[in-house]
């Protein structure tokens, strides 16, 4: 497929989802980074994102819980272009009645060539690194170009 290049804004719009196993983890990590985490507008699945809101003070738009479509709503925003980074503390050890949707998150984020994290250390890297704060080129599919190829006539 055709690749365009598109920035990442210097301040950020970024995801935080936990698996309920990892919710913990997800928390300390934002206690941690609550001043680098301000800088950004912050989205979350339901219950990670009322958690973190109610631990940390820092304002989080929620979505529906995960396994209530909420993994789906992040995806469709990673799709149109609206989140731009993705810390997803998923859970290795847990199976999920979700994991379709939990897959296509991370499919879509792949897709979109937006930054991930898994756990505490790839997010403390992403959050530390000289990017985080700048304006940041990726390239991503040309989905103009692809539609144009996509016209069939019948
Ligand atoms: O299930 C989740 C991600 O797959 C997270 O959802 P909650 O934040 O609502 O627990």
């Amino acid at each position: 497929m055709d690749q365009k290049i598109q920035s990442l804004p210097a301040k950020k719009n970024i995801a935080l989802v936990a698996h309920d196993g990892k919710k913990a983890a997800l928390k300390l990590w934002c206690i941690k980074h609550l001043n680098a985490l301000s800088e950004h507008t912050l989205y979350a699945t339901g219950t990670t994102g009322h958690l973190i809101n109610k631990t940390t003070g820092l304002d989080v738009i929620q979505l529906l819980s995960g396994p209530m479509g909420g993994d789906q709503q992040l995806g469709a925003k990673i799709a149109e272009h609206e989140i731009h980074m993705l810390v997803f503390f998923w859970d290795p050890l847990a199976s999920q009645p979700h994991d379709p949707d939990v897959k296509a998150l991370l499919r879509l984020a792949a897709v979109w060539n937006i930054p991930v994290a898994c756990n505490e250390v790839s997010a403390d890297m992403l959050l530390s690194s000289p990017l985080m704060n700048v304006e940041l080129e990726r390239t991503l599919p040309d989905y103009e170009k692809y539609l144009a190829t996509r016209q069939i006539d019948i």
